[in-house]
């Protein structure tokens, strides 16, 4: 019988499918609010008739697809009712939008403004939820706030079914001056990747019968003016560590408590949850990350992917990969409605956020970022799973192996912007990683994703430990307060352009204007340049990378500053009588490289320190990367156009291997040198049309250069 009727019912789905298209989707939609309970009958009923067009018949043969009799029998009687107008109920509380607002096509600005009313908040105003979306949690899955205000709770059980508003603020706070260099603390890059991580969003909930609501003002004054038409019950939203954001967050707290409602902030941002933690960690966080990472790794497991959302946690398909779904299908339904009469607001113009539009991603980005969760879901499937790229990452902190090159398209996943604004949740990551391993292969490379992950947390709780100081001048330990410390305006500006005359500086730099992303490794040498040769105040840097990161995310930026960067560069140097020390890279890079030979690089190493700064000259034999940023130096052979000053410094004879022959002087040992370059006196600065001083700066500061001095 049961099977006679499932048989009947996938006929009529098939046929009505088809005649219905989309709205079939939002009866899809409409029956499983009832079934919840989020709608009662005749709301049902009357919801069902607006979308099927007011045809009774198809309702009632629609209807025989609910599984439960008791809803069937519900629904008929209802219907029979509403032939009769005046006895239907009086119009519901909270109405819906007829149809899903259609998506935006072409300019996302033009976005339907609704019905606006002008209403005070009474205690007749309609009763909603709030998630409050921010530009680190931009997604629907794994969403725990979103599962909290549709009525899920711990364990997936099923809270008071209020409608929900959906909200994304453009807060001025994000736009503002910086202190120290007067920078927008969001340039127009990551500007763009916010706006397209927005725009997806709103399709998201659009596909769910949702709608995404986005004020351009400070927060709290757009909860303020929601607050006039509806009561708030509860605003959900993801917790913050930095101290601004807390002060918004605590902000926006006193205006729902003021009309009644409260905030719910949840954990999240992070691969393992703060109550899971094996230690607390405003008490006694770990002083290192390797402490840390043992800590967690032993004493701590991480949550399962959107388990408060039942209809996923009994699929569990995954969403990305090959074998599963792969579609976001099933993450975060079925959904209370949507309130309606709310204007829906658009995505603000550069103009409108004080900003320059930006030019198109460089096409000699690492990648072309799309902001989104749609892109991130389908790059993450594409780096896994398609070409296959896991089994041989190497990964951005790994700088302890030999041979091993973080920098290049493929060594890392390049998944930062996505993970920085939330487009993709780390344990869906690290849930991907653990398929693969299963399903391909298990290496130290999948590993070492999951160590990314853990890096991540941990700069990250550092944030709630450390409190200020990671803004502060003296740093974490406060220790670096009376270091000599410049704000060199002229020094900072050929920093920020990539015209120190360093390449392994200036090539990283230029990337990361053109991009707004360098490698882990391009970041590292060039912070450390900042603070160990140029002496600059290094919060300038951190601003600086504040304004320009794609991926920035405050703990993520000022936490790597604090601990990583600031600290270890004023332990080692630049002591009295000092130059440049940052040429340890060449040493590092040597060790990278399997094909860069000792006497090679040996003459221009710093004195002694074991500082381990990596790779820049990654790529060293052909000096692909730095030619690629810095054209001018296309012409120069690789170990020249790394270390240019070659050219000017005598005893860093020859100059040029190739060609090079003069045992005794009499030798051209270049094509367009007229004589020896080590006998000549007025060496000549040209090679090639190149000319130094002109194309390509000298020097800010002297490069160390010790003679014959073999990396040990
Ligand atoms: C001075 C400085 C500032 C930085 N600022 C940021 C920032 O604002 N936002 C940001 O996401 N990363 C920042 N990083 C960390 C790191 O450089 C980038 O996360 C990494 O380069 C991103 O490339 P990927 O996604 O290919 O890395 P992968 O090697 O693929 O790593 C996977 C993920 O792990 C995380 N991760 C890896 N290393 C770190 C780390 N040291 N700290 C925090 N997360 C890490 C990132 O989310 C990254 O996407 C900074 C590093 C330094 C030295």
């Amino acid at each position: 019988m049961e099977q006679e009727r499932r048989k009947k019912n996938s006929a009529v789905v098939k046929k009505v499918k088809t005649r219905l298209g989309e709205r079939f989707d939002e009866f899809k939609q409409l029956s499983s609010y009832y079934q919840r309970d989020v709608l009662p009958a005749t709301e049902f009923v009357n919801k069902a008739l607006e979308t099927l067009g007011g045809d009774m018949q198809l309702l009632l043969e629609l209807v025989e697809l609910l599984p439960d009799p008791d809803k069937r029998e519900a629904v008929i009687k209802c219907s029979a009712s509403l032939a009769q107008p005046s006895k239907r109920d009086p119009a519901p509380r909270v109405s819906w939008p007829a149809t899903s607002p259609s998506p935006d096509k072409g300019s996302w600005d033009k976005s339907p403004v609704l019905d606006l009313r002008e209403s005070r908040s009474t205690s007749a105003s309609p009763r909603i939820n709030v998630v409050w979306f921010k530009p680190t949690d931009m997604r629907v899955h794994d969403h725990l706030p979103m599962a909290r205000a549709h009525g899920y709770g711990d364990g997936g059980t099923h809270g008071e079914p209020l409608p929900v508003l959906h909200l994304f603020v453009f807060d001025p706070f994000w736009f503002k001056k910086l202190p120290l260099t007067g920078l927008a603390k969001t340039g127009p890059i990551r500007a763009r990747f916010w706006m397209e991580s927005v725009h997806d969003l709103r399709e998201s909930l659009r596909r769910r019968g949702q709608e995404l609501i986005i004020r351009r003002q400070p927060t709290e004054q757009a909860m303020r003016d929601i607050s006039t038409q509806f009561r708030i019950a509860n605003v959900y939203a993801y917790n913050e560590v930095c101290s601004e954001e807390l002060s918004m967050e605590e902000r926006v707290r006193g205006v729902v408590e003021a009309g009644g409602g409260a905030l719910s902030v949840l954990q999240g941002f992070t691969l393992y949850h703060l109550e899971d933690l094996p230690f607390d960690p405003l008490r006694s966080f770990p002083q290192t990350y390797s402490a840390f990472r043992r800590a967690v790794e032993q004493g701590c497991r991480v949550r399962a992917v959107g388990e408060e959302w039942p209809k996923y946690r009994k699929t569990g398909h995954s969403i990305v990969s090959e074998k599963g779904r792969g579609s976001l299908q099933g993450t975060c339904e079925p959904l209370c409605p949507a309130p309606t009469g709310v204007e829906v607001g658009n995505i603000p113009t550069y103009q409108e956020l004080g900003l320059e539009e930006p030019a198109p991603l460089d096409d000699r980005a690492d990648h072309i970022w799309r902001g989104g969760e749609t892109s991130a879901l389908a790059y993450l499937n594409d780096y896994f799973w398609k070409r296959d790229l896991l089994r041989r990452y190497v990964g951005a902190t790994n700088t302890m192996t030999e041979g091993k090159i973080a920098i290049g398209k493929e060594a890392t996943t390049k998944l930062s912007p996505w993970l920085a604004h939330g487009n993709l949740s780390p344990r869906l990551l690290y849930q991907e990683i653990e398929n693969y391993e299963k399903r391909r292969l298990k290496n130290k490379c999948t590993y070492w994703l999951k160590h990314e992950l853990i890096w991540r947390d941990f700069i990250r709780f550092g944030a709630m430990a450390w409190g200020d100081n990671i803004f502060k001048i003296g740093g974490i330990g406060r220790q670096m307060a009376n270091w000599r410390w410049s704000r060199d305006q002229a020094k900072f500006s050929r920093w920020t352009t990539g015209q120190t005359g360093f390449p392994f500086n200036d090539c990283f730099m230029r990337e990361l204007v053109a991009t707004g992303y360098t490698t882990h490794c391009g970041r590292e040498c060039v912070a450390w340049f900042l603070v160990r040769d140029l002496g600059l105040d290094w919060r300038m840097g951190g601003e600086w990378f504040e304004h320009t990161l794609i991926d920035y995310e405050p703990a993520a930026n000022w936490g790597n500053w604090a601990y990583r960067i600031a600290p270890t560069a004023t332990k080692w140097g630049p002591r009295e009588g000092d130059v440049t020390q940052s040429i340890e890279m060449l040493l590092w890079a040597h060790k990278h490289d399997p094909e860069a030979r000792p006497e090679q690089i040996a003459t221009t190493l710093c004195d002694g320190s074991q500082l381990r700064v990596y790779s820049l000259v990654l790529n060293a034999k052909p000096a692909r990367h730095v030619k690629m940023w810095l054209p001018e130096l296309e012409p120069l052979p690789a170990k020249v156009a790394l270390e240019p000053w070659r050219m000017s410094v005598r005893e860093l004879s020859p100059i040029f291997s190739v060609e090079w022959s003069c045992e005794q002087c009499t030798y051209i040992n270049s094509s367009d040198r007229t004589e020896c370059e080590l006998c000549n006196d007025s060496r000549p600065l040209s090679y090639c049309g190149f000319n130094y001083g002109k194309d390509y700066p000298m020097p800010i500061v002297e490069p160390k250069i010790t003679k014959d001095k073999s990396p040990s």
